[in-house]
């Protein structure tokens, strides 16, 4: 479970569950998650079908072990039971959970979530929830959120809805976004679960994305929701560690070990000073590097 919790979600790809053309095969973009949408991305009289496609993609399509996590309608519409329902006997690995804004949102999916793990024969407990949070309330509550449940692995901002809930604009700069993002990663970070960011609605500025995922990664964030294929490879580029990275990682750990046995604590490479606080970053850099598949040390 905590492995699963912890893995790496660099890019979480969402697609609208009723298309046929996009459910059959995104694992070839190799994105870390697929979120298959039931809320926004399918019409009101499309819930239904999207529903049973789902089910039937989760259930025979082979993912090739990209994570399949599932977005649920709001718990103020007719369809989120059914949803878990369907998600839950498909196999999802995951389900988020839209517009959360108090523990009570989560714990009633997780009811409904444990109810059909009993229902379908799945393992109890093997389904993981995340909380998107996407109100002026739910950010306020981050760390609520990200405290309720064990069987949550993380949150995400998402600033469609907070844009509209705020009364605010989007900006290139993303001011506007400052507050919400530092709530939810300082919340995170405080719970030990993963943040994510949220989705660049222009697919054709990379240059705008890039300048958002360098700087959500800056403040800690491990991944972003993506929308189209074309965000996977720039994502998936500023969050690996570059070589330089790597070595300034590898000369950390070495070098506090062995200087250590001589008594010292504190030391310069490449005109940077080193000492022992530095080494859980420098070992955070060499699991993603591991992770990303891009290290080819001994460490
Ligand atoms: C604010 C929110 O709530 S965001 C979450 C809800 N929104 C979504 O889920 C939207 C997900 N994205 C999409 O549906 C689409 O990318 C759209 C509608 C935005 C654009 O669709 P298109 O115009 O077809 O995109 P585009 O021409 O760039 O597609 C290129 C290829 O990538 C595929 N593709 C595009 N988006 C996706 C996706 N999200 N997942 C998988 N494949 C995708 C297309 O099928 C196409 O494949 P092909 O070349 O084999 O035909
Ligand atoms: O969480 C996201 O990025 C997408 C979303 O629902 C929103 O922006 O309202
Ligand atoms: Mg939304």
């Amino acid at each position: 479970m905590q492995d699963k919790k912890k893995r790496l979600r660099r890019t979480m790809m969402f697609l609208n569950a009723h298309r046929a053309s996009l459910v059959k095969d995104p694992y070839v973009y190799r994105p870390d998650s697929i979120i298959f949408d039931l809320e926004d991305a399918v019409s009101e009289n499309q819930k239904d079908s999207a529903r049973i496609q789902l089910y039937n993609t989760l259930k025979y399509a082979d993912y090739k072990g990209v994570e399949r996590i599932v977005r649920i309608n709001g718990q103020d519409t007719p369809h989120w039971k059914e949803d878990i329902r369907a998600a839950v006997a498909g196999g999802c690995d995951g389900i988020r959970i839209p517009k959360c804004e108090s523990k009570e949102d989560v714990l009633r999916v997780e009811e409904w979530v444990l109810k059909a793990e009993k229902e379908f024969g799945r393992p109890e407990g093997s389904t993981l929830l995340m909380a998107a949070i996407e109100t002026p309330l739910g950010v306020i509550r981050a760390l609520e959120l990200a405290q309720s449940s064990p069987r949550i692995f993380g949150i995400s901002i998402g600033a469609g809805d907070f844009m509209r809930t705020m009364h605010a604009r989007r900006t290139p700069d993303g001011y506007e976004m400052l507050a919400a993002r530092s709530q939810l990663v300082l919340a995170a970070r405080a719970a030990d679960v993963q943040c994510f960011d949220t989705v660049h609605t222009d697919v054709d500025d990379l240059e705008g994305l890039l300048r958002d995922t360098e700087l959500i990664r800056n403040m800690g964030f491990d991944g972003k929701s993506v929308i189209s294929p074309k965000q996977i490879a720039p994502i998936h580029s500023v969050f690996t560690p570059t070589l330089r990275e790597i070595e300034m990682a590898e000369k950390t750990i070495y070098g506090v070990e062995e200087l250590a046995k001589d008594g010292v604590g504190v030391f310069v490479v490449d005109g940077q000073m080193i000492d022992i606080a530095m080494v859980e970053g420098a070992r955070r850099v060499i699991d993603l590097a591991k992770a990303s598949g891009v290290y080819r040390g001994d460490l």
